[in-house]
């Protein structure tokens, strides 16, 4: 009988094995069913710890959501190469801007995350299971981007509490996922919340993924990703009229470091 099952058991991962060496789509697919359920299985670990040990929806709680996400680019041999971590040394509160190509970017962000930091999610990301349950308890930042009210009501908010609660904010400014080795153009929220608070912009650039990571021709293997944190850009005394230049030197300075680190300019420029 044990026998039996042992032989289904090494029948079924041959059989997964041959699928996933001849069909790209197959492989493509169980790589990323793989990451959502270490996602989801992680969540619901993460979760009763989190509120065992905090209590309840706090930042801290990114401390041990950060621990077990660091620990998922094992199964995938994604290597990160981090410089500028000491941009983020800045007393008190920031915003950290950077681009978005995947739902992978959450092994990046994980990687580089400083403390007392939450980011500014869509609203959606509440009703994904456990998933929703431990980005709610790590105190995400919900907004509606059905609505541009609602959404510049919250970032009004927050601009207010930041500096009392003495935390960092991470906000993804292109507002979507974007893997074409380029950035999209940048939403303004970032700024306007920065300038409202009058605190720095620390830009974060990751390289493109798209040399192991291409949703459109099932490529996911393994791979680098190159991480830089750039120095901080001062909002001192500057205003909603400066809000659109703040936007434009950010998104150039960005764009410039990540084909950079891409080392593929010509290409990522002629696509543009
Ligand atoms: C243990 C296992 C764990 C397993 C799971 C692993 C990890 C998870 C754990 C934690 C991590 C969670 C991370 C979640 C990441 C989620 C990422 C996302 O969801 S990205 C999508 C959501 N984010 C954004 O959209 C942010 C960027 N968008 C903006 O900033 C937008 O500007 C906006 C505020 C949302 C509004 O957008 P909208 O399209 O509606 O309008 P516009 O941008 O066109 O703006 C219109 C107009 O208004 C002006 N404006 C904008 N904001 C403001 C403001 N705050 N104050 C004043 N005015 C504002 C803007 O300038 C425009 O005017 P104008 O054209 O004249 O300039
Ligand atoms: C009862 C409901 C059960 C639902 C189960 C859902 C399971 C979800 C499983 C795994 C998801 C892992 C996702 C990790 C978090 C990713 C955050 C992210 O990258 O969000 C995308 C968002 O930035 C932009 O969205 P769009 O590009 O505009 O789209």
């Amino acid at each position: 009988m044990e026998l039996g099952w042992l032989l289904w058991g090494a029948g079924v991962l041959l059989l997964l094995h041959v699928l996933m060496e001849l069909s790209p789509a197959v492989n493509f697919a169980l790589r990323i069913g793989f990451y959502c359920l270490l996602c989801v299985v992680g969540s619901a670990l993460a979760a009763p710890v989190c509120l065992l040990v905090n209590g309840g929806r706090t930042v801290k709680n990114m401390r041990i959501i950060k621990t077990v996400v660091k620990t998922f680019k094992y199964f995938f041999g994604v290597r990160f190469e981090v410089k500028g971590l000491e941009n983020f040394e800045i007393e008190g509160p920031a915003i950290i801007v950077s681009n978005h190509q995947s739902i992978l970017d959450m092994m990046g962000l994980m990687e580089v995350l400083p403390d007392d930091c939450v980011q500014v999610g869509k609203k959606e990301l509440m009703y994904a299971g456990t998933v929703g349950l431990i980005i709610y308890l790590g105190g995400v930042i919900f907004i509606n981007r059905k609505s541009t009210t609602s959404a510049k009501m919250v970032m009004a908010e927050v601009a207010k509490t930041m500096a009392a609660d003495k935390v960092k904010v991470w906000v993804y400014p292109e507002g979507t996922r974007n893997c074409t080795g380029d950035l999209l153009p940048f939403k303004k929220g970032a700024f306007h919340l920065a300038v409202q608070a009058q605190v720095p912009v620390i830009p974060v650039v990751y390289s493109s993924f798209t040399t192991f990571y291409n949703p459109k021709k099932n490529l996911f293997t393994s791979g680098k990703i190159k991480v830089e944190v750039l120095p901080a850009i001062e909002t001192k005394g500057l205003t909603s009229g400066d809000v659109s230049d703040l936007t434009d030197r950010c998104f150039r300075t960005m764009r410039e470091t990540l084909f950079r680190l891409s080392g593929c300019p010509s290409e990522a420029k002629d696509s543009s």
